[in-house]
């Protein structure tokens, strides 16, 4: 499961727009049945709206109807595994539980893996909310 789900990343590498930074990132989520949804970055003329590999695969998943999140993988180019940005975390939590596997990996294999839990600890959930 881990091999394919890093290979389906760096397929999904190949689709990153990325023309300001020239920095391509792939992820790819496991969901439902068995089921993976591929994701890259997508930049945009105005920086800020950029969407990072990780949330472009989650949102493919959630809008298939995928609100479970099983495993995912990211890869880029990095010395080390990759690490995803703050605000992957935090939309990776919503749809993760603690234990959900987590695997950063670069081109050359090098490959962590870490629980949610560990990706962003004391996430803030909708269940901290006294409304
Ligand atoms: O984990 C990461 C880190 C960065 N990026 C993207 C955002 C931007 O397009 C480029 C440089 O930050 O890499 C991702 O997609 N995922
Ligand atoms: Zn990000």
């Amino acid at each position: 499961m881990e091999k394919e789900l890093i290979h389906q990343a760096l397929e999904a590498r190949k689709q990153a727009y990325m023309p300001y930074s020239g920095f391509a990132v792939g992820a790819a989520v496991l969901a439902g049945n068995k089921q993976i949804y591929q994701g890259c970055n997508i930049e945009n003329a105005s920086y800020g709206l950029t969407n990072c590999a990780e949330r472009t695969a989650i949102f493919k998943a959630v809008s298939e109807g995928q609100q479970k999140i099983e495993a995912i993988a990211v890869v880029a180019d990095t010395d080390g595994p990759v690490s995803p940005c703050g605000a992957c975390r935090q939309v990776l939590a919503e749809f993760c539980d603690e234990h959900t596997r987590v695997f950063l990996s670069n081109l050359h294999g090098h490959t962590e893996e870490w629980t949610m839990a560990q990706l962003l600890p004391g996430a803030f959930r909708a269940g901290d909310m006294k409304t």
